[in-house]
């Protein structure tokens, strides 16, 4: 049979054929071997045997045959493997000397009833796998094509080489080591982030516009390849090899195609430090750098006391103008600790601008930059380019029992580091049924849950025993809180799921979600939170990189596995491999 053409139009043509050359039809050999008196009822048993036995080789066939492009050799290699085996079984059956007992002919259509059962579940199983890699393909070579629909619906104003450039990238070309440009290899332009708005958002109100927004563009580093160059996040189908994306170890570097104009500041309430501050980067910055500088209403009243400061500033009267900062602001200044950087998140339901948060609280997990040294870091931030660390946020809608097809209408709460469903003051267990997708995965009965993204891993969840997770790793957390229960693991679910936490109906008391430590919602039983990754995450500029900036804030922020060393059997000190502590690079700033 040649290779590449269906199994199932050779194999029935060819099996009859064979028999009929080798040995005659099993029945009429059975009944030549059986010519005794003894009446035979197994030989029309064993003639059915048979017929269902071909009739299961034509379904294996048609479910074997079901249409896919890749991997067609290993595909027929598999169909000629199981019809050859049954046809083995066919010639076993010609061959095998049977004695004339009813015996033998009902043990005899038991094994060959076990034969054609194993060949059946051997093709159904490969037609899965076969029915699910075709799928991959169709979701695969659908993506490809959205996604050169939108770059070149993006890049209207690239040159012809730019938009040669992006066919032989999206052509699955190796490309040449040029990041330069509209649209690289080896990035995405922030032409695409501004084009986006906030849904429902009124252009016409921000007649506050301050200018064009700059542009940057941001890239994968790849470590190791200091070209820049590096294979493309796809798996292969085409060659039947499916190679791992390299996006997960990658920095991204931030670099600005035009000069940022426009700064955010976002300051921590009640402090002194971080009030007259806030007016010396003000006053530097317009002076300086000539930039235009927003901050929160409140800030204008209170923090920036003499007229002269007020004046330098500008800010925002509704909740509309709100809306569009992220179609003014360049850049985020924030001045506090992680509060301030939630705080900051929060003010932006869709795109955010870039992050450079200056530590002005005691831990700062988020907030890098050393307040002391603004004017090099603003500096390097502004001259750029810059590592920066992706922060995914969790989208968190609350779906009322009394309105479960409706989702609310404000939309959805975004949070940076976690949504907590606990017991509120109620001194009842919190009982909460959990689904991922479709699938249950637990009842909860206890505290509550945490449900957090990679950066909320080192605040709330890791004092419920939660992992400490690197903030570009793609996970969410699902940690319970005082379970009341000895095998509670917490879990990291992939970013792609959908998480569903439904209090039951018979729940003995009420629940409470809150969102990033703050507003807190009563869920009542048949409540429901829905909750997935946003597609907004929130950049902040890193010191170093995201790893260093992460290694450096367990280590300084939460001393993170510090003990005295043991010392050598001579009584030295033992070398240590690796970075203590006091040998973390320092800023470089
Ligand atoms: N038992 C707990 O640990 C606990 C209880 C309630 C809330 N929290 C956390 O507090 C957060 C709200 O922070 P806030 O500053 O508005 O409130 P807050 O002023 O009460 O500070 C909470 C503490 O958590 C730290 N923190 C916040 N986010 C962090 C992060 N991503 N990594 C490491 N530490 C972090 C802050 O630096 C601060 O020290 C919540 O999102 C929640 O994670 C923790
Ligand atoms: N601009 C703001 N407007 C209103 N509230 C804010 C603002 N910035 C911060 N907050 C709130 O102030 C609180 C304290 O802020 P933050 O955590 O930054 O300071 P901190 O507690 O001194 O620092 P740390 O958390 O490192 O100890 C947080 O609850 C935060 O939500």
């Amino acid at each position: 049979m040649p290779l590449g053409e269906p199994a199932h139009a050779h194999a029935h043509e060819e099996l009859p054929s064979r028999e009929a050359t080798r040995s005659p039809p099993p029945d009429s050999r059975l009944r030549s071997l059986n010519p005794g008196p003894i009446p035979i009822p197994a030989a029309p048993s064993s003639r059915s045997l048979v017929e269902k036995v071909s009739d299961q080789r034509v379904n294996l066939d048609a479910i074997v045959s079901h249409p896919s492009e890749n991997g067609s050799i290993s595909t027929v290699s598999s169909t000629v493997s199981s019809v050859e085996s049954e046809r083995a079984s066919y010639e076993f059956l010609a061959q095998t000397p049977i004695k004339s007992t009813d015996a033998h002919l009902v043990e005899f259509s038991e094994a060959m009833r076990t034969v054609a059962k194993a060949l059946r579940q051997v093709a159904e199983g490969k037609a899965a796998a076969q029915a699910e890699a075709a799928e991959w393909k169709r979701k695969y070579e659908l993506e490809t094509e959205r996604k050169q629909e939108r770059k070149m619906k993006d890049c209207g104003s690239c040159t012809d080489d730019d938009l040669g450039k992006l066919a032989r990238q999206l052509t699955l070309e190796t490309p040449a080591s040029d990041q330069a440009g509209c649209c690289g290899n080896h990035g995405i332009c922030s032409h695409e982030v501004l084009q986006d708005e906030v849904p429902g958002s009124n252009p016409r109100s921000s007649h506050k516009m301050v200018g064009r927004k700059a542009s940057f563009r941001l890239s994968w580093g790849c470590n190791g390849n200091k070209n820049g160059q590096h294979k493309h996040d796809f798996v292969s189908f085409e060659k039947g090899d499916i190679t791992t994306a390299e996006r997960s170890n990658k920095q991204i570097l931030l670099k600005w195609e035009s000069r940022p104009q426009t700064v955010l500041f976002i300051t921590k309430p009640n402090s002194n430090s971080v009030r007259d501050l806030c007016a010396e980067m003000v006053r530097w910055l317009k002076g300086h750098k000539n930039m235009n500088v927003f901050v929160e209403p409140w800030v204008s009243k209170e923090l920036l006391t003499q007229d002269t400061d007020r004046n330098l500033v500008q800010t925002w009267d509704n909740d509309e103008e709100a809306k569009m900062l992220h179609t003014k602001v360049d850049l985020i200044v924030t001045l506090g600790g992680d509060g301030t950087v939630l705080w900051a998140a929060s003010l932006f339901k869709g795109p955010v601008p870039p992050v450079v948060a200056f530590a002005m609280g005691s831990l700062g997990f988020m907030t890098p930059f050393p307040s002391e040294k603004y004017r090099d870091c603003l500096d390097n931030v502004l001259k750029g380019p810059f590592s920066i660390t992706l922060r995914n946020r969790l989208q968190c809608y609350v779906i009322r029992d009394a309105a479960k097809d409706e989702l609310e209408p404000e939309g959805p709460i975004l949070v940076l580091n976690e949504v907590t469903i606990d017991r509120g003051i109620s001194s009842y267990l919190t009982q909460l049924e959990c689904y991922c997708d479709s699938s249950f995965v637990t009842f909860v009965q206890g505290d509550g849950l945490i449900i957090s993204t990679t950066s909320g891993s080192t605040a709330y969840s890791l004092a419920a025993g939660g992992s400490m997770v690197h903030p570009q790793v793609p996970g969410i957390l699902f940690t319970p809180i005082c379970p009341h229960s000895l095998s509670f693991r917490p879990l990291i679910l992939p970013e792609s799921v959908t998480l569903r936490i439904q209090v039951p109906y018979n729940s003995r008391g009420h629940a409470w979600a809150s969102f990033d430590g703050k507003d807190r919602k009563q869920l009542a039983p048949g409540d429901a939170l829905i909750c997935s990754i946003s597609p907004w995450p929130v950049p902040t500029a890193c010191l170093m990189d995201s790893t260093t900036d992460f290694l450096r804030s367990i280590h300084e922020g939460l001393h993170w596995n510090l003990r005295k060393t043991q010392q050598a059997f001579d009584g030295s000190a033992p070398s240590v491999d690796g970075a203590a502590l006091t040998d973390l690079p320092s800023a470089g700033i």
